[in-house]
């Protein structure tokens, strides 16, 4: 199969999953993604039928395997692995999307070169982007967060002025000081960048474990004016307040997730589980306003390990979000 972004090292697998008919009626996801063809995107809602999200671009999956960023971040390593364990959960589900979805493949971080994956999935993204495609990758440890920020920041909307929001689901802040990038680092790496670029750093994160973070980290979040809910104070109300809020002061999200937001229950293949967490259907309620909110520029999902995940449960919650950010 060709590859149509030179920046991606794998080209799209076949899907797989159980099969009811060819028709709309019975379409799974395996059936309705498209191995991206490199074409600019049209509406992508030709022939399908579903629900009604804030609107209906295609959305482009890509992966991003990689799990250097945890090694280095001394993790539990694996996360390479989850784009196709991903994908392999999305497959069996239902197809209730109103857009198409299209497959890019995967950037595969070998060798230990996180930085050049890095730079060559923000290629990748941005690519899909300026297409006129909402992205949403695959990752990899939460080192994949520098590598959307990469793409998301050289896109036409945010070079062109939108102000960009950074919007976390995560027990841990990953404001992390290190010489070199890892999967706790990213979110300091943008603020950087966001300085040296002369724009605010708008980063906010639901979900934080207060004994997970040191009180240095708590400091650097003060110091770049991180907005952010604990884990405990995470009831629905509260939550939706604070994503509106956020939501209110910004033109174009960037939301990512790392499942290790979730309580170790509901996602316990992760590299860090949470013991406390925020409850599924908060998360999910998150996922429901971002997608509607008509914001949403890109998205991804972090930190699955299907190597130390319970038949597939982490996997497949995975999926379900997917499923609901892309509506
Ligand atoms: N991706 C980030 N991970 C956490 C890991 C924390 C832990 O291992 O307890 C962090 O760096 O803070
Ligand atoms: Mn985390
Ligand atoms: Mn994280």
């Amino acid at each position: 199969m060709a590859l149509p972004i030179p920046a991606v090292d794998l080209p799209p697998q076949p899907w797989k999953g159980r099969y009811d008919g060819d028709d709309a009626a019975h379409r799974r996801w395996w059936q309705a993604v498209a191995a991206y063809d490199g074409g600019t995107a049209g509406t992508g809602a030709e022939g399908l039928m579903g629900g009604a999200g804030g609107d209906s671009k295609p959305a482009a999956l890509l992966g991003f395997a990689s799990d250097e960023g945890v090694r280095r971040n001394k993790g539990r390593t694996g996360a390479a692995a989850a784009p196709a364990a991903i994908r392999k959960a999305l497959g069996p589900l239902a197809f209730h999307l109103d857009r198409a979805v299209h497959d890019a493949g995967d950037v595969v971080v070998s060798g230990g070169d996180l930085e050049s994956g890095q730079e060559r999935a923000g290629r990748a993204v941005v690519a899909l982007l300026d297409a006129g495609h909402l992205t949403a990758v695959l990752g990899g440890g939460h080192e994949t967060a520098f590598a959307s920020y990469l793409g998301v920041a050289a896109s036409e909307a945010v070079r062109g002025g939108k102000r960009l929001g950074i919007l976390n689901l995560d027990a841990h802040f990953d404001l992390r000081k290190e010489p070199l990038a890892t999967s706790g680092t990213p979110f300091l790496q943008m603020a950087l960048a966001e300085a040296a670029a002369g724009r605010d750093f708008r980063y906010a994160v639901v979900g934080i474990s207060e004994p997970n973070n040191t009180r240095a980290l708590f400091d650097t979040a003060r110091a770049l004016g991180v907005r952010y809910l604990l884990d405990e104070d995470c009831e629905a109300d509260r939550v939706r307040a604070f994503v509106a809020g956020f939501l209110d002061g910004i033109d174009v999200l960037y939301l990512t997730i790392d499942l290790d937001v979730l309580p170790a229950g509901v996602a316990p293949g992760v590299s860090a589980p949470a013991a406390y967490g925020v409850p599924l259907p908060v998360i999910a309620a998150v996922c429901r306003q971002v997608a509607w909110s008509g914001k949403l520029l890109h998205l991804d999902i972090a930190e699955l390990n299907p190597a130390l995940d319970v038949d597939g449960r982490t996997a497949r919650v995975a999926a379900r979000l997917l499923d609901t950010l892309l509506r």
